[in-house]
């Protein structure tokens, strides 16, 4: 009977899982999954379910209408269901929890308890859109297996050696002394990519590499021998990039400006800028990339061309805090999937010294760029439910 390590990743618009075999020097993949398409508000599109067995045979599938709008809590208990009745011999010996937000006191993976949950929560106005999803599972979970080892792996935690440069504002100490400061977020993605690094041999020299983790929800990280440096996400992930749903860096003025003219209160400025801004309120049509790509209309371009231009603004801004790059890498569902925004990207940050090759990225890499080009381009996809099985195994085996 294997020991199983299970994932659970609530990102914004999807839940991914993944059960590990928990006994090889590297855990190995059992099966793994995913929900889609999940509403965060506004307009929703349809929610679908697919589950494969480490040998990529389809093993579960569900779709259900767009106005379902399915929410994450639905989507984990027919992930339950699903896991209920495949679990086959296996025996189920820890959870890996992906966390998005672990503010100043988590730096490293942890097991969970009473009291880490209770600061987890508090976290939660700074991770609206992610927080209350990641916990919700924990505590299901306490309640029904309290015997059941937990660990929490959070996003911010990669970031935490950034320089302080990097993770300050420039606001008064007794401010910042709060925990008012810029975490970045993706780690557990970024962390992957800088461990997979390895495995390419021609970045082998390389010292900066720059990483834009294109998803739902999206940002970008300059990687300085494998460590985190730079990101644009700051003290939330609604900061940086344009996003799915998310309006990225915005003017604190213009948050003044909808209190003072609009009368917006807190809740309602939140709403605005996490669930009805980026991709979705720009175009008007979809927070989903692969709509946008194929609308004909004027609004769901140029909400791409946002997305590309800013993209291509802040790699600049990466690029400056690591005194220029070695290489550039695509990873996540847009960044490992659209050959056309990679494409577009690569145009964009050309000055750098990227130089297409058309035929491998339309082939999806994991070379995309020409064997001359100064800056080396490339596609890796990520793995943050790995990265979240390693760490969980580690905690679950120093308390042991
Ligand atoms: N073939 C594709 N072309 C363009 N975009 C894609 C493609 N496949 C997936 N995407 C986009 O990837 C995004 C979801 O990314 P993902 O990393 O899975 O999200 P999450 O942040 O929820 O983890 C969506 O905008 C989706 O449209
Ligand atoms: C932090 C974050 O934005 O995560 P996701 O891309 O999964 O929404
Ligand atoms: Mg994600």
């Amino acid at each position: 009977m294997a020991d199983l390590i299970l994932v659970l990743n609530a990102g914004s618009s999807s839940i991914k899982f993944r059960a590990f075999d928990a006994g090889p020097p590297e855990p190995e993949l059992v099966l793994h999954g995913q929900v889609e398409g999940l509403s965060i508000g506004g307009k929703v599109s349809a929610a679908t379910f697919s589950a494969k067995d480490a040998g990529g045979a389809l093993i579960g599938e569900r779709r259900w209408e767009p106005d379902a709008a399915l929410g994450h809590q639905e989507a984990t208990d027919h992930i339950g269901d699903f896991l209920r009745s495949h679990r086959a011999d296996h025996r189920l010996v820890a959870v890996g929890h992906r966390v998005v937000h672990g503010g100043v006191q988590f730096t490293g993976a942890v097991r969970v308890t009473p009291t880490v949950i209770a600061a987890l929560d508090r976290l939660t106005p700074l991770a609206p859109l992610h927080q209350p999803h990641n916990l919700a599972p924990i505590r299901t979970l306490v309640e029904a297996r309290p015997d059941l080892p937990q660990v929490a792996c959070f996003d911010t935690a990669f970031h935490r050696v950034q320089p302080e440069v990097a993770q300050a504002y420039a606001l008064p100490d007794s401010i910042t002394r709060l925990g008012v400061r810029r975490y970045g977020f993706h780690g557990l993605s970024y962390e992957y990519i800088a461990s997979a690094l390895p495995a390419y041999p021609e970045l082998g020299a390389a010292r900066a590499i720059l990483v834009a983790h294109l998803g739902n929800g999206s940002s970008l990280c300059a990687l300085e021998n494998g460590k985190s440096v730079a990101s644009t996400m700051g003290f939330t992930a609604v900061d940086g990039l344009p996003m799915g749903t998310r309006c990225g860096n915005l003017d604190p003025g213009v948050v003044l400006f909808l209190m003072d003219h609009l009368k917006m209160d807190a809740r309602a400025i939140e709403r605005l800028i996490y669930k009805e801004s980026g991709l979705l309120g720009v175009s008007g049509i979809s927070s989903d990339m692969r709509t946008l790509l194929d609308s004909d209309d004027a609004r769901a371009r140029f909400a791409v061309d946002l997305f590309v231009y800013r993209i291509g603004r802040e790699l600049g801004s990466l690029a400056a805090a690591t005194g220029g790059a070695d290489a550039l890498v695509f990873t996540a569902g847009i960044g490992e999937h659209s050959a056309l925004i990679r494409e577009r990207v690569c145009r964009a940050a050309r000055w750098l010294g990227v130089e297409l090759e058309p035929a491998a990225n339309a082939a999806g890499g994991p070379r995309i760029s020409t064997a001359r080009s100064k800056v080396s381009a490339w596609v890796m996809p990520t793995n943050e439910e790995l990265m979240i099985a390693r760490h969980t195994r580690a905690v679950v085996r120093a308390a042991a």
